[in-house]
């Protein structure tokens, strides 16, 4: 597929090690935003057995190691260079070595990871299900891509065509020190950051969106927790046959139909409303797309809610695990 490394590092993904019972996770970061989340989210399903570390050995790596060589699969929910370093770990076990699914930036555009969007195109559901490395996406990212990789491949939008992002997000997406800049009472109410125009997240969009030319991304964040909107402004006479909005909303349909978390707001309600709040898909896994157009029909905008800490991160490693683990 266009946009998706090909290939997988280990050949053996089916493989249960825990014969008999339920499959093994081990959380490596499970003291983070995102690994609590995963820890909540698979307590509740009772679906895998959770390998817990001592929280005084969370950074040790022979006690890491060792939790590694009984799980099935691991989750990383570290910074990128502990996950980099958490993989050579798992390598290091050689045909023992778990499954990874990776929540940090570190692998979303590397040869050899399967991008763990699975709503995203057909097949990339199965082929979550059957990788052995699983890069979960990024929360901006997956907005993004929602938007606009259906577009580049029914042909509507060209790969070079200029695009600008703008998306807000709960102060949760920051992690332990953003949170506690906010719950502190200091961070500002709302602000633009990224104004470098190199986020982390742009290498993931331009890959798995489609895209040749590296769109501009604005985003930004306001005081409350969680929650997200990404949205893309298009002037709809400058794209090739000037398509209206409602020929948009028909391929996102298409193209989403009951597919996953993914739903597409109907045209008429998305018009009629004409405004959208960040934190309607809280605590869901879901992500919605809405397209918004002018009464003359020739700008339009489309916005993907989603909840930065469920699809965006902990719902999306849960969804992810249970393709990878068919649970
Ligand atoms: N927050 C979000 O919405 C999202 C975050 N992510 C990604 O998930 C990953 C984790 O982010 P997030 O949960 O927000 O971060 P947090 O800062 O909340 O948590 C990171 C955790 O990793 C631990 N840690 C740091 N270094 C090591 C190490 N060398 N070995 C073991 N544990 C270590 C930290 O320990 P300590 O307790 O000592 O700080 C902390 O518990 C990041 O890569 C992030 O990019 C992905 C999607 C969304
Ligand atoms: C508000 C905020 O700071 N957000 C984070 C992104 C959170 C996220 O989902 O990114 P990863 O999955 O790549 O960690 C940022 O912009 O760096």
């Amino acid at each position: 597929m266009s946009g998706q490394p090909a290939g997988d590092i280990n050949a053996n993904p089916a493989a249960i090690k825990s014969s008999g019972g339920k499959p093994r996770v081990f959380i490596d970061g499970e003291a983070g935003t995102t690994g609590l989340g995963i820890r909540t989210r698979l307590d509740e399903l009772g679906l895998v057995d959770v390998l817990g570390i001592d929280p005084a050995l969370r950074k040790d790596a022979d006690a890491r190691r060792a939790l590694m060589a009984e799980a099935d699969l691991i989750i990383l929910c570290l910074p990128d260079d502990a996950a980099r370093e958490a993989v050579q770990l798992a390598a290091s076990l050689g045909e023992n070595a778990p499954r990874v699914l990776d929540a940090s930036t570190a692998h979303r555009v590397a040869d050899g990871w399967t991008y763990g969007f699975p709503e995203m195109d057909e097949g990339q559901a199965e082929r979550v299900a059957g990788a052995s490395h699983v890069a979960n996406p990024g929360c901006y990212a997956t907005g993004a891509i929602a938007l606009l990789r259906p577009l580049v491949k029914a042909g509507v939008l060209p790969a070079d065509f200029p695009i600008s992002i703008n998306a807000a997000s709960g102060y949760s997406g920051g992690g332990k020190a953003m949170i506690a800049d906010y719950e502190s009472g200091e961070a500002p109410a709302f602000e633009l950051y990224g104004l470098g125009l190199t986020h982390k997240h742009l290498p993931e969009i331009e890959a798995y969106g489609l895209l040749s030319r590296q769109p501009i991304f604005v985003p930004s964040v306001g005081n409350f927790r969680q929650g997200m909107l990404v949205s893309i402004p298009l002037f709809l006479d400058a794209l090739p046959g000037k398509p209206a909005a409602a020929d948009l909303h028909g391929i996102f349909v298409r193209h989403y139909g009951d597919n996953g978390e993914v739903a597409v707001v109907p045209f008429a309600d998305s018009k009629a409303a004409g405004r959208i709040e960040a934190l309607a898909l809280n605590d869901t896994n879901r992500l919605e797309i809405n397209v918004f157009a002018n009464p003359a029909g020739d700008r339009a905008v489309l916005v993907a809610r989603l909840d930065n800490l469920g699809k965006g991160a902990s719902g999306a490693a849960v969804q992810n695990l249970r393709l990878m683990l068919g649970v």
